[in-house]
């Protein structure tokens, strides 16, 4: 529950909660709601100690009319999670959830359809043993002892502002399913500091051990290190829990991917982002998940993928159709838009950043040359102001 409530000397009561006090809810005449004052973190109701029980109630009906993810919608609506995504036109299924008769034996889902829904199926199990070991409660208390965020769409402003280029996300990644090992010699520290030095705006950082050798020891060596840059958790995000505990580790920003996520998750995702002081980096692959995201409210960030997740190919078109087809909308809303994968020359930098992106992330073609910091002169055609 995100609410919590205090009681002042003059017997009134104080309720706060991460849900906008936009937000009205139908309720029965004998509830009386609250009266309500917008705050910057969601709603403060000042009310006598007579009415406070309904002001505490009110709290937390908005919290779970707003705080709900798929998994909740599945238990209430008899839907399987898999039946909810693919409504949405998400590919990607789950493996660890309770077999339902229209599912079939559950024999025909034993095969992951591609790498995206192998990770996630990993993920699964790495998330459940995860929260078993540690339960959201002591992650919540990790987390708010945790260094303060700091600002990741307001860092890549400034940068792309600084220096006329998209700014860059340098992405800190030993290896991936497409490449494989990308560098013998791996210390993230090291890397994170080259990168900062010649003008990386932001970093993100791999947490997946299976199939990128990343981890959250490295995030967090990343952010105890000194460096200035904010940081991206890396991550397949299928539960807030790992939010929250990417918080714990340092981590300014997490990404959340369309193409795993329902429209619930990633309107709840980003809702918990919000309240920890977090960006969340919302990536799409195509039209389709283009749309969905456009629709959710307090996206402020999406990237584009120019990586096929059925073949791992990348084309840095991608990006650019998908901004001439939602350009004007994706303006419209305010929203800054990242190009992502497959980017390995100044021309290819200079294609996108026509297109409309005011930031690229960029691993593999940093990382497989031997100074993975100076090589970004070569990537942008000039050295980047720090
Ligand atoms: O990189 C992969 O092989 C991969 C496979 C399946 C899912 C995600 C994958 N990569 C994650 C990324 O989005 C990239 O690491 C990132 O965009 C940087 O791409 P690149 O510059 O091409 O290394």
């Amino acid at each position: 529950m995100e609410s919590s409530m205090s009681m002042s000397a003059a017997a009134s009561v104080v309720v706060r909660t991460c849900v906008p006090a936009a937000v009205m809810l139908p309720l029965s005449p004998s509830f009386t709601r609250p009266a309500l004052r917008t705050t910057g973190r969601g709603f403060r109701c000042r009310c006598s100690s007579a009415t406070k029980d309904s002001a505490v109630v009110y709290s937390r009906l908005l919290d779970d009319a707003l705080f709900r993810s798929a998994e909740v919608i599945q238990w209430e609506s008899g839907k399987s999670m898999n039946a909810i995504a693919t409504a949405q036109g998400i590919q990607i299924r789950r493996r660890c959830r309770p077999r339902y008769p229209s599912e079939g034996t559950g024999a025909e889902r034993a095969v992951p359809r591609n790498i995206l829904e192998q990770i996630i199926w990993d993920k699964e199990v790495e998330v459940a043993q995860r929260k078993a070991r540690t339960p959201l409660c002591e992650v919540k208390a990790s987390a708010a002892l945790a260094p303060p965020p700091r600002d990741f769409v307001g860092a890549l402003r400034a940068a792309c502002r600084r220096n006329a280029v998209p700014a860059l996300v340098a992405e800190v990644k030993k290896a991936s399913p497409s490449k494989g090992l990308l560098r013998d010699h791996f210390d993230p520290v090291e890397i994170a500091r080259t990168y900062e030095k010649n003008g990386a705006a932001c970093l993100s950082i791999l947490t997946d051990e299976k199939h990128f050798q990343g981890s959250f020891e490295n995030l967090e060596a990343v952010r105890s290190s000194g460096i200035n840059c904010p940081l991206l958790c890396k991550e397949f995000v299928i539960d807030a829990w790992q939010i929250y505990y990417a918080r714990s580790k340092g981590a300014d920003a997490v990404l959340l991917i369309a193409a795993v996520l329902p429209d619930i998750d990633i309107t709840y995702f980003l809702r918990v982002c919000k309240s920890l002081g977090m960006a969340a980096l919302v990536e799409v692959h195509d039209e389709r998940e283009l749309d969905r995201v456009l629709k959710i409210d307090g996206v402020e960030l999406i990237g584009i993928n120019n990586r096929s997740l059925g073949t791992f190919e990348v084309d840095t078109a991608n990006t650019n159709m998908l901004l001439e087809k939602r350009g004007d909308i994706i303006n419209e809303k305010r929203i800054q838009v990242v190009s992502e994968s497959g980017l390995f020359t100044p021309d290819d930098v200079a294609y996108v950043q026509k297109a409309g992106v005011f930031a690229v992330l960029v691993g593999e073609s940093l990382l497989t040359q031997e100074d993975p910091g100076r090589a970004i002169a070569g990537l942008f055609g000039k050295e980047l102001l720090p």
